[in-house]
């Protein structure tokens, strides 16, 4: 920034070329009629124009770069910012700080940058002015501050409905993203007329908040136009009188037309490019505050291949903004290879303990322990190489087979390959069009709920990791699938992983060395599996499994010694 303003000074001194070449010409050429001075007055002029179009180029150049390193510099934590800030659950459109960076970019790279460099410079054309003749400079002293009043009336009336449209412009390209992902429920239960009669009423908002910033806007730019031109008419009006009273000379009179122009331009840029500024300035404080808000509460140092004994004390979770915990209270632990099966009602709180679990959220209190690290705080790098994770709802990303089962990652074909088949998707990869290089995702081949299923299987298994968590990863299976998750299973546990595995279905559970029941948030029911089961099946009376406090007690006496 300071380098352009030293730039401007240059550009802007240059911008006297004309006005004094002008004059000169009236005066001195006109006068002594010698077209050798007018020669080299033009030759000066020229070369000075020429190194004004190589300094202007590089000031523009140098706004170019700027953009450039906004871009670089903030892609990357914007979009880890946008990713955290998801998690937090403290903002519902964090997609739309990626669009604020590349409206900031182009803002920084256009012309309404550059006003306030050229403003910076207007006590030089004043001081100039001035020079000329007293007259000249008062005039376009008072010109000045006028338009400088309507700038900031500019600012008064226009301000709050632009930022305003924008914020609600925000809202309705979340509104669309939404819209869209849900394309096929909104097509088969015809609700498109009643979602698009939503989205109408609140683009109507916007474009009447905008149109009411846009009229003002635009009414106080054509003013401040008109108001220039009649300004620069009362400018030569006053150099024809002193020209007449012989105070000042003819090309001063039309220097001075010339140096008010160009002196008023940045003012009316101003007036103009003000909407731009609005927009930026709001696309810049939400950038700003995503990046200050979303700061991430993780340990930097990455820690090394853990055992897999997992240990959960006194865990209590309560999402924000909600008053009630979800989990209230659960303590349990497990060795590395034992596996267990969770099962209870639904909203339990099952998929909350799995997130929990793989520290996608923070325990309110209480905590998760991985090999004696908590799981939230682990460095995520180092922890997601040693941790598989299936969510309920398995989405792929976009990329190809090969890249989501290598979590995007550029991994050796024998690695995907082996999570492949311990998945035992690796025949099943083999029968789509182009095997592992098939491109999937939200917009491209469309796998079905149960392919998408057992190649999130084969993801979670990927490089071999200590803890497995695996959300209902059944409920798209057939009978084939659900034995191949069993085998999945199995081959996890014989390697030393420890496996989590929630599920609705008790098809699945045969396969698991303990069973965690869980209701209403608390620990039903905890203990080998058949103990479990066959305390299940007796009366509730007759119960006499580990019920969460005495898992509780166990944890804290384990701890302790
Ligand atoms: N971020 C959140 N904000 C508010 N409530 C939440 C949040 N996350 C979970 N809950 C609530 O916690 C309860 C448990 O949800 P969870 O998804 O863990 O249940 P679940 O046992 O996995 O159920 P299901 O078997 O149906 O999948 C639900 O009542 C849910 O509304």
């Amino acid at each position: 920034m300071v380098f352009t303003a030293v730039l401007s000074c240059f550009v802007n001194l240059l911008m006297l070329i004309v006005p004094l070449y002008t004059m000169q010409v009236y005066d001195r050429v006109m006068t002594s009629r010698s077209t050798d001075t007018l020669i080299m007055l033009a030759i000066v002029a020229v070369g000075g124009l020429m190194l004004y179009a190589v300094l202007d180029f590089i000031r523009t150049r140098v706004f170019l770069i700027m953009g450039d390193v906004i871009g670089r510099r903030l892609n990357v934590p914007t979009l880890e910012a946008a990713v955290i800030d998801t998690l937090h659950g403290t903002s519902k459109n964090s997609t739309q700080a990626i669009r604020d960076l590349n409206d900031l970019r182009s803002f920084v790279t256009g012309s309404a940058i550059t006003v306030p460099l050229e403003l910076m410079w207007v006590p030089l054309f004043l001081i100039v002015l001035f020079l000329l003749h007293t007259v000249y400079g008062w005039l376009a002293l008072g010109a000045a501050a006028f338009l400088f009043l309507m700038s900031i009336l500019t600012d008064v009336l226009t301000r709050r409905p632009l930022a305003q449209a924008n914020e609600a412009a925000a809202r309705s390209f979340s509104d669309i993203a939404s819209t869209v992902r849900n394309a096929e429920v909104i097509e088969a239960m015809g609700m498109l007329p009643a979602v698009a009669k939503r989205w109408q009423r609140s683009q109507y908002h916007m474009i009447d908040l905008l149109n009411r910033g846009n009229s003002a806007a635009k009414a106080l730019s054509a003013a401040s136009r008109a108001l220039r031109l009649i300004l620069q008419i009362a400018m030569i009006s006053a150099a024809a009188v002193l020209v007449i009273d012989r105070e000042a000379s003819p090309g001063s009179a039309m220097a001075a037309g010339i140096l008010m122009g160009r002196m008023l331009q940045p003012f009316e840029q101003l007036i103009d490019g003000w909407r731009q500024w609005v927009f930026a300035l709001s696309a810049f404080r939400r950038v700003r505050d995503l990046l200050n808000t979303a700061q991430s509460r993780r340990q930097s140092m990455p820690l090394p291949r853990p055992d897999g004994r997992l240990t959960i004390d006194r865990l209590v979770y309560l999402p924000p903004g909600v008053d009630r915990p979800v989990l209230k209270g659960i303590s349990f632990s497990l060795e590395p290879g034992e596996t267990l099966g969770i099962i209870g009602p639904s909203a339990a709180g099952k998929s909350t303990l799995a997130r929990l679990l793989v520290g996608i959220w923070e325990p309110t209190a209480g905590g998760i322990y991985l090999d004696g690290h908590s799981t939230f705080l682990w460095e995520r790098e180092s922890f997601g190489v040693n941790v598989g994770y299936l969510p309920q709802n398995v989405s792929l990303l976009d990329g190809t087979i090969r890249e989501n089962i290598s979590r995007m990652k550029d991994a050796s074909p024998a690695d995907v390959v082996h999570a492949a088949k311990m998945a035992d998707v690796h025949e099943m990869i083999g029968r789509l069009p182009f095997g592992y290089d098939t491109h999937v995702g939200d917009t491209a081949y469309s796998l079905s709920g149960g392919q998408r299923q057992r190649i999130g299987l084969a993801r979670a298994l990927f490089g071999n990791p200590r803890l497995l968590v695996l959300d209902e990863p059944n409920s798209n299976l057939d009978n084939a699938g659900e034995q191949a998750l069993l085998t999945a299973i199995g081959k996890a546990k014989a390697a030393r992983t420890t496996v989590v595995l929630i599920a609705h279905r008790p098809s699945v559970v045969a396969a698991v060395d303990k069973l965690l029941v869980l209701k209403d948030g608390l620990i039903d029911q905890f203990g080998a599996r058949a103990d479990v089961l066959k305390a299940m099946s007796a009366p509730p009376g007759a119960r006499q499994v580990a019920t969460a406090p005495n898992v509780a007690r166990l944890v804290k006496t384990e701890q302790a010694s």
